[in-house]
């Protein structure tokens, strides 16, 4: 029996969430297993601090100065190499595949192995999604430095969105330009869609292949995907994530004139572009300097989705509940009506049962359903729970899983992963 590790990284704007899972069994008969799962957060905002967990033992330590991605990538390697109750991981050459969540993959469909083309394509990318791409590129370099005889691969997350049609995926702007410099919708939260259309297929016991549901990742980041027949026709984010649903920084959709009034200087350099990484005034404004934080002060949405809230949050939470509505709405009359379900996921979507209440009575004029008491318990049952009362088109949270979704093609799909062309 073959056994080896797989370790998923995730690399988040200030954050980065990695898992060790061990993959065991012959082709057919295999499983995936996770080991453990080691998270760092509040880099470069000391004290950073570590989260370790391993089965339903949990370690929270403060690390003081964290600098980059690349220093927290040092200790959580340290983290898994030096556990004694995983001596599955005892040496650097135990791990077998590296995989790293690419935000932007560009016109990348499949997963792909990092060799120096791949890698040059991708650090090119990060023009596209700054704020994203750059800590995943550093953190490629970092694994060929730490772990160089690691198969590193990179799983993207607009990857699931090229089944959308050509119409859905183009601008109305001059063509010529278009394909010049690659500007399209591309869509994000991909590796989150994929999970979760596998799991509520699964859940719904229907081939994936005839499973038709409406996504809602809403985290820091949120965005609402159509899913017909188990691929994307549709998604919020577009040419980078700041379109679409507002999030904890980011606006969302405004008219795009609007950033040359609230400021003279939108093409200029932000104070935090460094030599590799510019990033314009208007990026800094749109992604880091709205949403939540400029409208409330803060980006804790339980915070915000509370019934008692002051107007200022109330405020916030309107216009997340308004917006999400519009998308299912048009989203359904894409889907032709034909949903299975409308699924709610990501921080928010899997841990407020007041939105989840708010935007399924919205809804309800489609045809959606609640039941007030499993929808409270939700959270506490996890994984995947029915919070509706209609049997044929349901409300389900879904717990989604992008770690595992990087490890899955990996276990069970190897021949799936490019190899650059
Ligand atoms: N109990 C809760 N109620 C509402 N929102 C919550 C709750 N717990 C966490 N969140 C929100 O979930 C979001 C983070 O979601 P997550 O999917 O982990 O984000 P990301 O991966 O984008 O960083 C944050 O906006 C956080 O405030
Ligand atoms: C694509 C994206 O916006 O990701 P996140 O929500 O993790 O920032
Ligand atoms: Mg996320």
């Amino acid at each position: 029996m073959s056994s080896f590790l797989i370790l998923s990284i995730n690399a988040g704007s200030s954050s980065l969430k990695t898992t060790l899972y061990l993959e065991e069994g012959q082709d057919g008969d295999k499983q995936l297993s996770k080991l453990a799962s080691a998270q760092i957060s509040d880099i470069n905002n000391p004290p950073a601090h570590l989260k370790y967990v391993r089965g339903s033992y949990k370690d929270t330590s403060e690390l003081g100065q964290v600098a980059d991605h690349k220093a927290a990538f040092n200790h959580v390697l340290n983290a898994f190499l030096t556990d004694s109750e995983i001596p599955q991981a005892s040496h650097r050459e135990d791990i077998h595949y590296a995989c790293h969540r690419v935000v932007h993959g560009g016109s990348f469909e499949d997963d792909q192995l990092i060799t120096k083309e791949t890698f040059d394509k991708i650090e090119k990318l990060s023009d596209l999604a700054p704020l994203h791409n750059a800590s995943a590129v550093s953190l490629m370099i970092a694994c060929q430095e730490q772990l160089p005889q690691v198969t590193n691969v990179a799983c993207f997350d607009s990857g699931f969105h090229h089944t959308m049609p050509d119409y859905v995926k183009t601008y109305a702007i001059d063509q010529k330009i278009a394909k010049e410099k690659g500007l399209r919708k591309y869509g994000f939260h991909g590796l989150s869609y994929k999970y979760i259309s596998r799991r509520v297929a699964e859940y719904l016991n229907k081939p994936l292949e005839e499973t038709s549901i409406i996504a809602l990742h809403l985290g820091s980041g949120a965005s609402a995907c159509a899913i017909k027949n188990g691929q994307s026709i549709d998604t919020t984010m577009g040419l980078t994530p700041v379109s679409g649903l507002p999030g904890g920084s980011r606006t969302g959709d405004i008219d795009p004139s609007l950033v040359f009034h609230y400021t003279s200087d939108a093409s200029a350099l932000s104070p935090n572009s460094t030599k590799d990484l510019h990033i314009s005034a208007a990026e800094e404004i749109l992604n880091k300097q709205s949403g939540w934080k400029a409208l409330t002060g803060t980006t804790d949405f339980s915070k915000i989705a509370d019934p008692n809230a002051p107007d200022t949050h109330k405020l916030a939470f309107n216009i997340f509940v308004d917006r999400i509505v519009g998308y299912v709405g048009n989203y359904f009359v894409k889907l032709d009506g034909k949903v299975d379900a409308l699924v709610f996921s990501g921080g928010i979507g899997e841990k407020s049962a007041y939105l989840r209440e708010v935007v399924t009575n919205k809804v309800s004029c489609l045809g959606f359903t609640l039941d007030q008491e499993k929808n409270s318990k939700a959270a506490e049952t996890g994984d995947i729970v029915d919070i509706g009362t209609s049997q044929k088109l349901r409300t389900l949270m879904c717990e989604t899983d992008e770690d595992i979704e990087m490890a899955y093609t990996a276990a069970y799909h190897p021949e799936r992963i490019g190899q650059g062309e």
